[in-house]
Order: C-alpha cells, then sequence, then structure tokens
C-alpha cells in the first residue's frame, strides 16, 4: 500500500493529524457571553478559551447554572456570543449569516438530546435519513449501512420510534447525528431519559463512533460516571473554565465536582 493509499483508508481526522494540520474541530477564544443588560446582567460565559481536537470524546461538566448549555450552544451556532470567538473548524461562526449558520449546522454538526426528537410517524431510517432528505442529499448507503451496524440498530430500520426501547431510540437520534459524516456531534445530556443499562450502552456507542468511526463528540452531562467515557473533562464553574481532566475516571470526576459543589 502506498502512503497516499493508507491514508485514503484513514478517518478524515487521522489523516490530518499525519498530515501535519493540526486544525480544530471546533474551538472558543476568550469567549463572553452576557445575558440581559444593566442590572440584571447575567456573564454565562467568562473568558471561556477553549480547543476541542478532531477524533476526540469530550465532556462538558459543572454545576447547574455554570455555563455548560450556553457554552454549546455557542459552539454550536444556535446561540451568538457577546464578544470573543467560537469556531468550527477554521470557521468564526460571527462572520456568518443567520442563513449561513444554519447551513453550517445542518452540514457540519450533529445534535443529540435528552428527549431523543424523533418523528412518531416516520420509521427509525426515515428518521435517521430526514436531514439529508431535507438537505436534497441522498445519505451514503456505506456510511448509513456502517452507522447502524455500529449502533446495534440494522434490524430495527423499519420500526417506528414508539416500537423501539429508549435505548434503541437515542441510538436512532445518534445515528441522524452522524449521518452527515459532522465535523463534531454535540450531545446534551444524553442518557439523561435512560435507565443505567441502556445509559451505559449508550455510552460505549459513543466511545466507538469517536474510536472506530473517527468522529468528535462533546457531550454535556451531569453523570460523573457517563462522563468517565470521555477522552477528556472539561470542568466550568460561575461561566469559567476551572479544571480539565484527561483520561478521567469516576472517582476523579466526582472529586472535582464534589469541590465544585455540583
Ligand atoms: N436566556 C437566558 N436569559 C438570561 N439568563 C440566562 C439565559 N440562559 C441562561 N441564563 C443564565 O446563564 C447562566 C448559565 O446558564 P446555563 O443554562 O448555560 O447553565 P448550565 O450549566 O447548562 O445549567 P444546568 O446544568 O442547570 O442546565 C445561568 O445563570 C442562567 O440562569
Amino acid at each position: 500500500m502506498t502512503t497516499e493509499s493508507v491514508r485514503s483508508a484513514l478517518p478524515a481526522a487521522l489523516t490530518e493529524v499525519s498530515s501535519g494540520r493540526t486544525e480544530l474541530a471546533a474551538s472558543t477564544r476568550h469567549a463572553c457571553k452576557i445575558y440581559g443588560s444593566g442590572d440584571t446582567a447575567v456573564t454565562a460565559l467568562d473568558d471561556v478559551s477553549l480547543e476541542l481536537p478532531p477524533g476526540r470524546f469530550t465532556a462538558i461538566m459543572g454545576p447547574s447554572g455554570s455555563g455548560k448549555s450556553t457554552l454549546m450552544h455557542c459552539l454550536a451556532g444556535l446561540d451568538t456570543l457577546t464578544s470573543g470567538q467560537a469556531l468550527i473548524g477554521g470557521t468564526d461562526l460571527a462572520s456568518l449569516t443567520e442563513k449561513q449558520r444554519t447551513i453550517l449546522r445542518r452540514d457540519r454538526l450533529g445534535f443529540v438530546f435528552q428527549s431523543f426528537n424523533l418523528l412518531s410517524t416516520l420509521t427509525a431510517e426515515e428518521n435517521i435519513t430526514l436531514p439529508a432528505d431535507l438537505a436534497g442529499r441522498d445519505p451514503d448507503p456505506a456510511w448509513l449501512e456502517t452507522v447502524v451496524t455500529k449502533l446495534n440498530i440494522a434490524d430495527r430500520m423499519a420500526h417506528r420510534p414508539s416500537e423501539l426501547s429508549g435505548g434503541q431510540q437515542q441510538r436512532v437520534a445518534v445515528a441522524r447525528a452522524l449521518i452527515s459524516q459532522p465535523d463534531v456531534v454535540f450531545a446534551d445530556e444524553p442518557t439523561g431519559a435512560l435507565d443505567s443499562r441502556a445509559s451505559t450502552e449508550l455510552l460505549r456507542f459513543l466511545r466507538s463512533v469517536v474510536d472506530d468511526l473517527g468522529q468528535t463528540v462533546v457531550m454535556v452531562t451531569h453523570d460523573p460516571g457517563a462522563a468517565a467515557y470521555a477522552d477528556r473533562v472539561v470542568f466550568l464553574a460561575d461561566g469559567a473554565i476551572v479544571d480539565e481532566l484527561d483520561d478521567p475516571s469516576k472517582e476523579r470526576v466526582l472529586a472535582i465536582m464534589g469541590r465544585l459543589g455540583g
């Protein structure tokens, strides 16, 4: 095999590293977000600089009100910063019009929410391919098969959400998020509505879409056990990054959360 053919067989994230390009999947620089003004102003993000490399699984934790959702929403172009920058790859989201941000979200980002947000009248497969259908694109059949096989839902494609367990529904939601081969998947409390067995399963699947498919996942969670599946945990308090852990364990996450009062 030539170097080029080896490269073309690698996930894009790895190719970028091996070719010496170190573009980040997403990042913020001195991100500040203030809601309201005057006496009622709330500083939700206070000078947050964060780098999210491709092909990694990052968890964001912190006490209630620490700014986790605000950070994720600003990184994902669902909300705008008061100052500083939020970038997807090399694209500063503030440089885009609202319409361009909508297209970037559709084409380059994936979203998984606590409530699975599947359409009840559509089959699992139709739910997964809906974003591509709406964008007027045919989903890549090989990638669709890879994703549904990886998530162990290949035999559930003809079922409607009401005929699936909660864990299976959330895996359909993950497949929908992955179908465009996004630069980043943003998961907001993805295990919040699942029992502990289904949560563990979902986290293993998220781990494997990072390890085996080279995808980039950013997850907000309150659950130290869930955060322990990530490569790195970033801790927020009062809108600022106050700690970080690489290769986290549940115990080490719990210890930091204990200190932060979460
Ligand atoms: N639309 C808004 N208007 C005013 N204040 C807001 C708004 N959204 C969030 N906030 C405030 O900004 C701060 C950060 O909120 P955020 O929802 O980002 O925290 P969080 O860490 O996600 O909280 P939780 O864990 O409870 O979901 C809080 O003080 C919150 O009250």
